[in-house]
C-alpha cells in the first residue's frame, strides 16, 4: 500500500536561517509531513538532546583556550582535560576517552575525529559562532550534538569590523609601522573619509547588523545583502536590503559577515571583483574562505580594490610569504574578532553551559545539527515523546523476524491547527523506538532521520484533525508498518498493516489499540499480548501463571470484537517472564497466539 503525504518538512520561521536545519542537516527526502511545524513566539529556541546515558563522571576535552569562568563550570560537572595545540593524530587518540569536546576555530573536527571516538563523543561545543571547522554531517551521522556559542562574541566581532574599517581608511597600521621605522610620511598616508560613503554589509545577521548600526553612527549610508534576513529587521535600523549585485556594484566599502558554507565559499572572486566600484575597500571579519584570496591580490594590484582589512584567512595562520598578507594595501590581524576579555569570558560560559546541559540530557539553546524545539512545546510534548518511542518499540517488535521495515506511517490525531503541532521530536522518538530494538545503533534527536535513511526506512506523517478543544496537543498517535508479516497476527489491521495506537492518560503513555482491537494498558514495564476466545476466567488463568512465577502484573485489559468472540488481552508486567513462563501461557487452552514485547 502507498502512504501519502503532501508537503516537505519546513523550517519554522523563528529559527535563525544560518542555523536552520535546511542548510545544516542532511535531512532525508524520505520524510514528509502533511503540515507545517509550529511557529513559536518563544524568545529562545531550545533543543532536547536525548541523554548520553552517562553513568560515571563524563570527560570533557578542551582543545583550545577557554575563559576561566567557563572552565570552572565544566570542572564542577566533569573531568576536564585542557590539552591545547594537539596534532590531528593526538586529537584522534584522545577523543576515544571523551564524552565532549570543546574547540574554537583552530581545531578541525573532521570525520576521522568522530570515527576515532568510537561512539563515545556525544557533544562538540564550538566556543564561538562559525562552525565551518566542524564536519556537521559526520557529527550527525555519529549521533553527536554540535552546540555553539552564538551570541557572546557578536559585539566583539562587530567592534573589530569597525576598528578595521576605520584603521584601513586612515592607514593606521601602515602609518604606525612607518613611524616605528623612524619615518614621518604625512603625505603618503592621507586616508579617505567614512562619512557619507556607502557600506554594503554582506550577511545581515548578528554581527552584520551590529556593524550596520555602528556604521550608521559614523554617518555612513548602509545597505545590506542577506538572502534570509527579514526586511523589517533591516528597515528598523534604517538599512536597505539589496541584491548581491547591487550591493557590490554600489558600495564604497564592503564588510563581510556571512558564514562560510558551500554557497558562500569564494563568493568574492575575479567575476565579482570585476563588478565592483573601482577603489572599493573590503573588510573581512567572517571567514577567509568567502574570498578567493588569489583573486583579491589581482584585484588589489589592478586597483579595483583600493584596500582590504582582513582578520581571517583561508589558511590560518597564513603562509609567512603570503602575497595577500604582505600586500601594502592590506591590513591584517590574526583572527582577533572574538578576542576581547569580555567576549571570551562570555563565550566560555555560554559554551560550558550548553555542553554541560547537553551531557545531562537537558535542553540546550544552541544546537546546530538538531531540530530546536521551543521550551514550552517541549514541556507540553514530553509525555507524548515517551508514548512515541514506546509505540515505535512495540510496532517493530511485532514484525516477524524483526526486520524488513521499510514503510512506516505515523498518524497524529489532534484538535490543533495543522501548523500548531511540531512533530519532529515525536518522529525522532518513533524512529528511535523502531530502530534501537533491531540494531546496535544509538538513536537520538540528532541522528534519527539519518539512521532511518541509512536503513531505507521511509516514515510518512499524517494529521487527523479532530473537533474539540485544542488544549491537549494530541489525542492519539498511531504507528503503522506496511508490507510486513507480524508475529502476532491480531496486530494486523483490517487494511493489512501492523498497527499500534496510543494515548496519554494522566500524563502516562497508554497502548489503546493493537490491530483492530481496542485495549488499554499503561506503557510501563513490558507487555504480553494474547489473542483468545473471549470467555470467563481467562484473566485469572494468565494472572495465576504469572503470579506463580513471581511476575508482577501492573495492568490488564481485554479488547474484543463481540462477547464470546475473539479478544486481545494486553497485560502489563513489571518483570520479564522466563521463557518457560511464557510457554505456560501459550499452553492455556483458548489462547490462540501471544507475544511478549519489551518496552
Ligand atoms: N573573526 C571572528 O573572530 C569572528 C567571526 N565570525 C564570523 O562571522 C560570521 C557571522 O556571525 P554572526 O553574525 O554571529 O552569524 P549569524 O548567523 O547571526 O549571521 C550570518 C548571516 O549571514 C547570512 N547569510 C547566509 N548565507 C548568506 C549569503 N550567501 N549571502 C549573504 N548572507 C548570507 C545569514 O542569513 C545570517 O543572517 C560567523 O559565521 C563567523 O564565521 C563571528 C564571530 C567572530
Ligand atoms: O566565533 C567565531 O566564529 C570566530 O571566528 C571566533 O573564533 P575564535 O573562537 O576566536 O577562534
Amino acid at each position: 500500500m502507498a502512504f501519502t503525504a503532501s508537503q516537505s518538512l519546513r523550517t519554522p520561521s523563528v529559527w535563525n536561517p544560518s542555523l536552520s536545519l535546511s542548510s545544516k542537516l542532511p535531512f532525508s527526502s524520505a520524510f514528509s509531513v502533511s503540515f507545517q511545524a509550529r511557529r513559536s513566539p518563544a524568545p529562545r529556541p531550545l533543543v532536547v538532546v536525548v541523554s548520553a546515558g552517562l553513568d560515571a563522571k563524563p570527560t570533557i576535552l578542551v582543545a583550545e583556550k577557554l575563559g576561566e569562568a567557563g572552565l570552572k563550570l565544566l570542572k564542577d560537572f566533569a573531568n576536564v582535560d585542557c590539552s591545547y595545540n594537539l596534532s590531528p593524530e593526538e586529537l584522534c587518540t584522545k577523543i576515544s576517552l571523551c564524552d565532549a569536546l570543546i574547540v574554537r576555530s583552530a581545531t578541525k573536527v573532521n570525520h576521522e575525529v568522530f570515527e576515532s571516538s568510537g561512539g563515545r563523543l556525544k557533544v562538540v561545543g564550538r566556543a564561538g559562532v562559525g562552525i565551518d571547522n566542524v564536519d556537521l554531517a559526520a557529527a550527525t551521522e555519529h549521533g553527536c550534538l554540535v552546540v555553539n556559542a552564538p551570541t557572546a562574541n557578536t559585539v566583539a566581532a562587530a567592534e573589530h569590523g569597525i576598528a578595521l574599517l576605520a584603521a584601513m581608511a586612515r592607514n593606521v597600521a601602515q602609518a604606525d609601522a612607518s613611524v616605528k621605522a623612524g619615518k614621518w610620511q604625512r603625505n603618503k598616508y592621507v586616508g579617505v573619509s567614512l562619512v557619507g560613503k556607502t557600506l554594503a554589509v554582506m550577511g545581515f545577521g548578528k554581527v552584520g547588523s551590529e556593524v550596520a548600526r555602528r556604521a550608521k553612527g559614523l554617518g555612513m549610508h548602509v545597505i545590506a545583502h542577506d538572502p534570509y534576513a527579514p526586511a523589517d529587521r533591516a528597515r528598523a535600523i534604517g538599512v536597505e536590503l539589496v541584491s548581491f549585485d547591487e550591493a557590490i556594484a554600489t558600495a564604497d566599502f564592503i564588510s563581510l559577515h556571512m558564514p562560510l558554507t558551500p554557497a558562500t565559499s569564494k563568493i568574492l572572486n575575479d567575476d565579482t571583483f570585476a563588478k565592483m566600484k573601482k577603489g572599493v575597500r573590503i573588510v573581512n571579519v567572517a571567514r577567509g574562505g568567502v574570498i578567493d584570496e588569489d583573486a583579491l591580490v589581482r584585484a588589489l594590484d589592478a586597483g579595483i580594490v583600493a584596500q582590504a582589512a582582513l582578520d581571517v584567512f583561508t589558511e590560518e595562520p597564513p603562509a609567512k610569504d603570503s602575497k595577500l598578507v604582505q600586500h601594502e594595501k592590506v591590513t591584517a590581524t590574526p583572527h582577533l574578532g572574538a578576542s576581547t576579555m569580555e567576549a571570551q569570558e562570555g563565550v566560555a560560559i555560554e559554551i560550558a553551559e550548553a555542553v554541560v546541559g547537553a551531557l545531562r540530557g537537558e535542553l540546550a539553546a544552541t544546537a546546530v545539527n538538531a531540530p530546536m524545539v521551543p521550551a514550552e512545546v517541549l514541556t507540553e510534548l514530553k509525555p507524548f515523546v515517551d508514548l512515541a518511542e514506546k509505540l515505535g518499540r512495540l510496532a517493530v517488535q511485532l514484525v516477524a523476524g524483526g526486520s524488513g521495515v521499510k514503510t512506516v506511517k505515523v498518524t497524529y490525531a489532534s484538535a490543533r491547527a495543522p501548523d500548531d503541532l511540531d512533530t519532529r521530536l515525536l518522529r525522532a522518538m518513533i524512529t528511535k523506538g523502531l530502530i534501537e530494538p533491531i540494531s546496535s545503533v544509538f538513536v537520538n534527536l540528532v541522528n534519527a532521520d539519518f539512521a532511518a535513511k541509512q536503513r531505507g526506512i521511509r516514515i510518512t506523517e499524517e494529521r487527523v484533525i479532530l473537533d474539540g478543544s485544542p488544549e491537549n496537543p494530541l489525542e492519539f498517535i498511531q504507528v503503522q508498518i506496511a508490507n510486513v508479516e507480524s508475529k502476532f497476527a491480531s496486530a494486523i489491521s483490517d487494511s493489512g498493516e501492523i498497527k499500534v495506537e496510543g494515548r496519554v492518560k494522566d500524563g502516562v503513555a497508554h497502548l489503546t489499540k493493537v490491530g483492530s482491537f481496542d485495549v488499554d494498558v499503561s506503557l510501563e514495564g513490558s507487555i504480553i499480548l494474547c489473542r483468545q476466545v473471549d470467555q470467563p476466567g481467562m484473566i485469572g488463568k494468565v494472572g495465576s501463571v504469572l503470579g506463580q512465577e513471581n511476575v508482577n502484573v501492573s495492568f490488564m485489559s481485554v479488547g474484543r470484537i463481540a462477547p464470546r468472540k475473539q479478544a486481545v488481552m494486553a497485560i502489563g508486567v513489571d518483570e520479564q517472564p522466563r521463557k518457560d513462563t511464557l510457554k505456560k501461557i501459550g499452553e492455556i487452552p483458548a489462547i490462540e497466539e501471544f507475544v511478549f514485547l519489551k518496552l
